[in-house]
């Protein structure tokens, strides 16, 4: 028996955003004005910065089927992805407004979001930044550091 720990590097940033990040964190915030979120009133916007440089967003998509939904990381994950298949993802960025007004603290992905991300490390190998929008705090940790113990297919193959 060997017991272990892990441990999660991440840093959090008080009224602002990490540097360089912050047009994307305001293509975040900004995009939340789009989120189709009736049921919840939560809107949340996604901007992914992919390695050519190009930007996608993308919001939640409720439904009255609640699992036919879509979270704001996933919508434009798979959007980015699907537009620029070669390019891989350099930072996603992800902001929300509670009832119209921006959380204060940092907004997180659902696990089946951060399945997805992991997904993308693997398929791309390379490790990607993920940014959390608060108002008063955002937070800013590698995806790989998302998800441990991920389902990883890679991991079955020789
Ligand atoms: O990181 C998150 C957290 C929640 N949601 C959505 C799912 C649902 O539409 C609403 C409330 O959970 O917010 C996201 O899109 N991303
Ligand atoms: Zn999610």
């Amino acid at each position: 028996m060997e017991k272990a720990e892990l441990k999660i590097d991440y840093i959090l940033y008080r009224e602002s955003y990490p540097e360089g990040y912050e047009e994307l964190c305001r293509a975040a915030l900004e995009i939340t004005e789009n989120a189709y979120c009736v049921y919840s009133g939560f809107a949340v916007g996604a901007a992914v910065l992919m390695n050519n440089g190009e930007v996608i967003r993308g919001t939640n998509q409720e439904n009255a089927a609640y699992p036919s939904g879509l979270c704001a990381e996933r919508t434009a994950l798979f959007y980015a992805c699907s537009a620029y298949p070669e390019a891989g993802v350099k930072a996603i960025a992800v902001a929300a407004r509670d009832k119209g007004v921006e959380v204060d603290e940092y907004v997180t992905p659902c696990g089946a979001c951060r399945q997805v991300m992991s997904e993308i490390v693997g398929r791309y190998h390379a490790d990607f930044d993920v940014i959390l929008i608060g108002r008063t705090s955002t937070l800013l940790v590698k995806a790989s550091q998302l998800l441990p113990f991920s389902f990883k297919l890679g991991d079955t193959r020789p």
